[in-house]
């Protein structure tokens, strides 16, 4: 059996890559950084600070930052993924020989089109017997950067590899929780993002908190009821990478995505309110390929229809809040039966 406190590398210098690695070596795991821009690597040698996607966050002296791929790779043991979606697939493929027979753990939320296929699937893609997990729960990079309390989600089908991510991540601060169902956690980290993107414009144009709540809530049902469609497990919704992810980033200003939909509220236009950004906002793609994915299988998503109309069909505003207001109304909790099914053992009526 490997030694559960293995040595990690950690692919993308953005703000979770960094904060995941940082959070490592400060736990005493040996842990080394991989960015793809030298100059940057060296500022951040230096400096001892991301300063251009974690500014003000001390780094701790023992985190290996480097530009070289290889080398990183050389001696880790799990590898944590966090790159962007849209550049995912081809930074594994380039890699992919480095990354053979290590475990490999996706933080990236988002989702692949063509396929609808979810990170940790292009990873069993492109390096074939790979041990695969992903990682995912209310994990705002710039609070676990600053020590605030939190608790994440690691998901396989590998115990062992389970194990091995809450022995290097898990500390006072990060409690890691363990599940077998990846892709409801995987689901869970993507779809949310479209949701805080609702969200952030509600608060933009000063919505009362009873309609916050309800977004939030009726949002949660529409992603389980897209979810179990798709085969997904509603339970694994109810934990820290469903509803817990939702909560966070749906009331976090510190959330990209909530910051592009506040931007998008104030009436700056998608590319203005991205472009303000200037970090990555997954849930602007996830939209796109939600909605069309909502419609190829039939599934009500009245909230994705509505903010799809919004920003790519540029429907006015009233009318699409006309709409989801006019809407015929239906159950409240969709999978009651599904629960008491599972308490009394009985197949759902
Ligand atoms: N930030 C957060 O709070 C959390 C983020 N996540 C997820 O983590 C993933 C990464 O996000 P995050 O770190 O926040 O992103 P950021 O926007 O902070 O940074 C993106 C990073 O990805 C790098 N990158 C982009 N394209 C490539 C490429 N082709 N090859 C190598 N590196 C590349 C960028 O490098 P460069 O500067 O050179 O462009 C940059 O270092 C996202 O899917 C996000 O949903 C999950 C939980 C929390
Ligand atoms: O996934 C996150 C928190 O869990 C980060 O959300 P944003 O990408 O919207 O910042």
């Amino acid at each position: 059996m490997s030694d559960l406190k293995a040595s990690v590398t950690v692919l993308g210098g953005g703000s979770f890559g960094t904060t995941l690695a940082n959070l490592m070596a400060t736990n005493g795991v040996p842990a080394t950084l991989w960015l793809r821009d030298e100059e940057q690597a060296d500022a951040m040698r230096g400096k001892r600070e991301n300063s251009r996607y974690l500014p003000g966050v001390q780094l701790d002296p023992r985190l290996i930052i480097t530009s070289d791929a290889q080398a990183a790779l050389a001696d880790a043991e799990l590898v944590f993924l966090a790159i962007p979606s849209g550049a995912f697939r081809s930074v594994l493929k380039q890699l992919a020989p480095a990354l053979a027979g290590k475990g490999l753990i996706s933080t990236t939320k988002g989702i692949e089109q063509p396929g609808f296929l979810m990170m940790s699937q292009i990873v069993e893609q492109e390096v074939p017997g790979a041990r695969v997990a992903v990682l995912s729960g209310p994990n705002l990079a710039r609070e676990i950067a600053a020590g605030a309390l939190t608790a994440t989600v690691i998901a396989s089908e590998d115990d062992q590899l389970n194990a091995q991510v809450q022995a290097v991540l898990g500390c006072s601060s990060l409690r890691v929780y363990a599940s077998r169902d990846r892709y409801g956690v995987e689901l869970g980290g993507a779809l949310k993002n479209v949701y805080a993107i609702i969200s952030g414009m509600a608060a933009a144009m000063g919505v009362g908190e009873n309609t916050r709540s309800m977004l939030i809530t009726r949002s949660l049902a529409e992603m389980t009821r897209f979810a179990v469609h798709l085969g997904a497990n509603p339970m694994t919704f109810l934990g820290l990478a469903g509803v817990g992810d939702l909560i966070v980033t749906c009331t976090s200003p510190l959330s990209r995505n909530y910051q592009v939909g506040h931007a998008l509220g104030q009436g700056l236009s998608l590319e203005e309110s991205v472009a303000r950004l200037g970090q990555v906002a997954e849930g602007v793609n996830t939209l796109r390929v939600l909605h069309s994915k909502s419609q190829a299988e039939g599934v009500y998503m009245p909230l994705v229809a509505g903010l799809h109309a919004l920003i790519f069909e540029r429907q006015p505003l009233q009318e699409v809040i006309g709409r989801l207001m006019s809407a015929e109304q239906k159950h409240d909790v969709e999978f009651s039966a599904f629960m008491s099914c599972t308490v009394t053992n009985k197949e759902p009526q």
